[in-house]
């Protein structure tokens, strides 16, 4: 059947923030679309529009709506519709994850960027799997680990095609990947790293609050679901260990304790140059070695290990040479791919990047 005489994708997006605006004006620019917009919501605002397809001017039409989010109605409007639908998720509210198992049991796909769901207690995870095997619904979610990059697809293509990962590795994280390609370089000196954490923050690669990135509790999500997307395709068990949530990963946080529990962004970074010397004898110790620092992530199927933290690597090891501003490198070491990787690199964070990823889960349903 040609795309023309397809019937259409209902599309609704809740989150309209960095991603969700991109998505919209990438969606809106696709020429002859399978997709109708049919509802926006921010966490102020909603609206719903079934007959013609919202379009350019989605931003004043929401801007001007009175009505308030609704979930319950959202699902009752789109279950009328009686049409192919998407929800896509733009938020990272541990809210709107929940309602994934509902919309998945109605029929509806569900797209999403937000790491909470798959990364969160094992019971929505379980939810997810279950209620869409049942409906047949997809859940898809590239754009959770490494943004735009095919890391998601790239894995579950390697497990459904019969190889065997041994182990993953990689610098997952944008925010700690800028901060470590700019401290440490392989010399003994180099920035301050209260400096060079508050550039990443006016860059806007980091959390409003620093100390989200810097807990390492985004990689621990990520690493979470590459496990659980390993062990879900895979056709017998493993020996990755069964994480109860992200918080089971061995998480090495790069929080003075000191710093804990610290309030605003702001005032995490006017107390973080205290700790500048630890930092700096750290950078020291690794270009003795000839080594640099990075934040890495490992998801050790072998060796049942899932673990995230600062290590060290040799100015000549890709995780050093190969990484500039806010890039991931994703190492796949398999049966398949052995002695060398197959390796995903490239930018891992940023709207444009982010908004592809989803936007690109959305083409798979056609
Ligand atoms: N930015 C990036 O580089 C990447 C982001 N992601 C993920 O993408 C998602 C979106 O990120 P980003 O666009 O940067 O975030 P933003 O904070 O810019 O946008 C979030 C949007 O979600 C809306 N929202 C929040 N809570 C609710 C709610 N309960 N109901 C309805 N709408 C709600 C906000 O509404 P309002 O405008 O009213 O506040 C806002 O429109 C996150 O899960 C993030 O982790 C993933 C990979 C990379
Ligand atoms: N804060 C995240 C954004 C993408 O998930 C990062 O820095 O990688
Ligand atoms: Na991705």
């Amino acid at each position: 059947m040609s795309q023309a005489t397809q019937p259409k994708i209902y599309v609704a997006v809740v989150g309209v923030g960095l991603v969700g605006s991109e998505l919209i004006s990438q969606l809106l620019s696709i020429p002859s679309s399978p997709f109708h917009l049919v509802s926006l919501s921010s966490s102020k605002r909603t609206i719903f529009q079934d007959k013609a397809p919202i379009g350019a001017d989605w931003k004043s039409l929401l801007d001007s709506s009175s009505e308030k989010p609704d979930f319950e109605k959202l699902t009752q409007n789109l279950a009328k519709l009686n049409q192919r639908v998407a929800v896509v998720d733009n938020t990272s509210s541990e809210e709107i994850a929940t309602l994934y198992p509902k919309w998945l049991q109605a029929g509806f796909n569900v797209i999403t960027p937000n790491k909470k769901a798959y990364s969160g207690d094992d019971g929505l995870y379980e939810a997810i799997i279950t209620t869409s095997k049942a409906s047949g619904a997809k859940f898809l979610n590239e754009a959770t680990v490494g943004a735009g990059l095919p890391v998601i697809s790239t894995l579950k293509e390697l497990v459904a095609t019969g190889d065997k990962i041994d182990k993953i590795e990689g610098v997952f994280s944008g925010t700690m990947s800028y901060i470590f390609n700019e401290f440490s370089t392989g010399k003994a000196d180099g920035p301050k790293f209260s400096e060079v954490v508050k550039v990443a923050r006016e860059k806007g690669y980091t959390e409003p609050h620093p100390a989200d990135d810097l807990n390492g509790f985004d990689v621990a999500r990520k690493l979470t679901i590459l496990s659980r997307t390993i062990s879900s395709g895979s056709a017998t068990s493993t020996s990755l260990p069964n994480l109860k949530s992200f918080a089971a990963v061995k998480t090495a946080s790069l929080i003075p304790s000191a710093l804990e529990g610290i309030p605003t962004g702001d005032e995490f970074i006017a107390r973080l140059p205290e700790f500048d010397d630890e930092f700096a004898k750290l950078r020291t110790e690794a270009s003795a070695e000839g080594k640099v620092l990075r934040f890495v992530g490992v998801v050790d199927v072998s060796g049942g290990q899932v673990r995230a933290g600062l290590e060290k690597y040799p100015t000549s090891h890709p995780f050093a040479t190969s990484l500039g501003g806010s890039d991931n490198i994703i190492m796949f070491h398999t049966e398949r791919y052995s002695p060398r990787p197959l390796i995903v690199q490239g930018a891992g964070a940023g709207a444009a990047v982010t908004a592809m990823g989803v936007l690109g889960d959305l083409l798979k349903l056609i």
